[in-house]
């Protein structure tokens, strides 16, 4: 992504903008619209029309800012300190043998006696983003929604792993389903409407007062003009504050809840939780690449054995190579890279032979009960099924991908 920011404002968070550093300029045409009360609410914060947009907003032209790398030996991690994300971050972790030692919950610091070069440090995730921008953090984790929001496709932040597995959820236009909404069911419908002019503009509340924008532009829908809230958007359609709105959506129960719908065409991100990096730390900090990739590593072995189960089953033949023949006819009994066949030695009035084979496949757990039911129809028996906890690969493919990415 390179839509970039004047350098000046990048580090901004959107509610410190002044008008007179606009991020978003605001309309005179579409604060027309809102009543003096909320008028000053989004003059204060940030409202926009798309048209105003295209004025401030630098497209793939301004240089990344400087980040700073400030002499200091420990590599320091990002955590959510609050909210759905900062427990599942830590367990995740934790299942990678890596274990936050946090003294109380009131700590903002903490150790991972795992990776004693490593310091954790929780932040409010949006925080997480402008320090790893500033130079103050070298690694975090936090959903993509925020990344994106508070990066603005900063080239100095990197994806390391995207998909960590947690924090599943999507960026979503969301309007009521009544009125004159009623039936509108696609992004285009809803920019079609005869209602939206320049004076008169679709009014969207969002938190996500840079993507909203961009993907508005991007969608060439004209007429739009954002505001801001913190939280509990839901309720601005029915509250006469906006139309529609734009925000996270997970279950979609709040939707629902609120008479409110998604519709065609209007998913702004698929967001969850990933590791981002400072490209600067990592090409200049010593020791960060060594923890990156020990972190890269225990995830990447972690996440993959998180989806799948060793099968273990016995399975009468002639030869390894027939029972192989047998087991490789069905699609879902391949393995990682094959089946792994073993002898079985019986004895049999004081003779050994072999008469069963043992098979060993991970399968997917979503496939389980197909493949047991493919390994029956070959004629295996006995079927064991246990979970497993890491699959180290000969090298994990996001660390090549890394190093490509940083020209190493
Ligand atoms: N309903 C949801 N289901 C799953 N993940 C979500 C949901 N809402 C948000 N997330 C993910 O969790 C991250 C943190 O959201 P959370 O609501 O915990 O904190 P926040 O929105 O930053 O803070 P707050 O809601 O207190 O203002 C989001 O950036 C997103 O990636
Ligand atoms: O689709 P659902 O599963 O219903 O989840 C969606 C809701 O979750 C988030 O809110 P959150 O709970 O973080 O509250 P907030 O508005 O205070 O951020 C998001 O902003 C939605 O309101
Ligand atoms: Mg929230």
């Amino acid at each position: 992504m390179s839509i970039l920011l004047p350098t000046n404002l990048q580090q901004r968070p959107c509610h410190s903008l002044s008008p007179t550093t606009p991020l978003i300029s605001p309309s005179p045409s579409s604060s027309a619209f809102f009543s003096p009360a909320t008028r000053r609410r989004c003059v204060r914060f940030v409202t926009s029309s798309v048209a105003s947009l295209q004025s401030s907003v630098a497209i793939g032209s301004a240089p990344a800012p400087a980040a700073v790398v400030v002499e200091r030996d420990q590599i320091r991690l990002g955590l959510p300190s609050k909210g759905r994300m900062a427990a599942d971050a830590i367990d995740l972790l934790k299942d990678c043998q890596l274990f936050v030692k946090q003294v109380n919950p009131r700590q903002y610091v903490a150790q991972i006696p795992q990776l004693p070069n490593t310091e954790v440090w929780f932040q409010r995730p949006k925080d997480i983003v402008r320090k790893l921008l500033s130079g103050d953090l070298d690694l975090g984790i936090v959903g993509l929604d925020t990344l994106s929001e508070f990066g603005q496709g900063n080239e100095d932040l990197i994806i390391v792993h995207e998909a960590l597995n947690f924090g599943d959820c999507h960026l979503s236009i969301a309007i009521p389903n009544y009125g004159i909404f009623e039936n509108i069911n696609s992004l285009k419908e809803l920019a079609q409407m005869p209602q939206w002019s320049e004076e008169r503009p679709l009014r969207v509340a969002t938190g996500f007062t840079y993507l909203g924008p961009k993907f508005m532009k991007e969608n060439g829908i004209k007429h739009v003009a954002f505001s801001t809230a913190d939280g509990a958007l839901e309720a601005a359609p029915a509250m006469g504050i906006a139309d529609a709105i734009l925000d996270l959506v997970s279950s979609g129960t709040t939707l629902k809840e609120n008479n409110l719908k998604e519709i065609e065409g209007g998913v702004v991100l698929e967001s969850q939780a990933v590791l981002a990096a400072s490209r600067r730390a990592l090409t200049d900090r010593k020791g960060a690449l060594n923890t990156v990739h020990e972190i890269l590593e225990r995830l990447e072995a972690h996440l993959k054995a998180d989806g799948q189960f060793t099968v273990v089953a016995n399975m009468r033949g002639n030869s390894a190579q027939e029972v192989a023949e047998r087991v490789l006819s069905q699609p879902l009994l391949s393995g990682l890279q094959g089946p792994t066949i073993s002898p079985v030695y019986c004895k049999q009035d004081g003779k050994v032979s072999i008469d069963y084979y043992a098979i060993v496949i991970c399968v997917p757990k979503k496939a389980l009960y197909e493949s047991v039911k493919q390994l029956r129809a070959v004629g295996g028996s006995g079927v064991l099924v246990s979970p497993l906890t890491y699959i180290f690969d000969e090298e994990t493919p996001r660390w090549g991908q890394l190093l490509r990415n940083l020209k190493l």
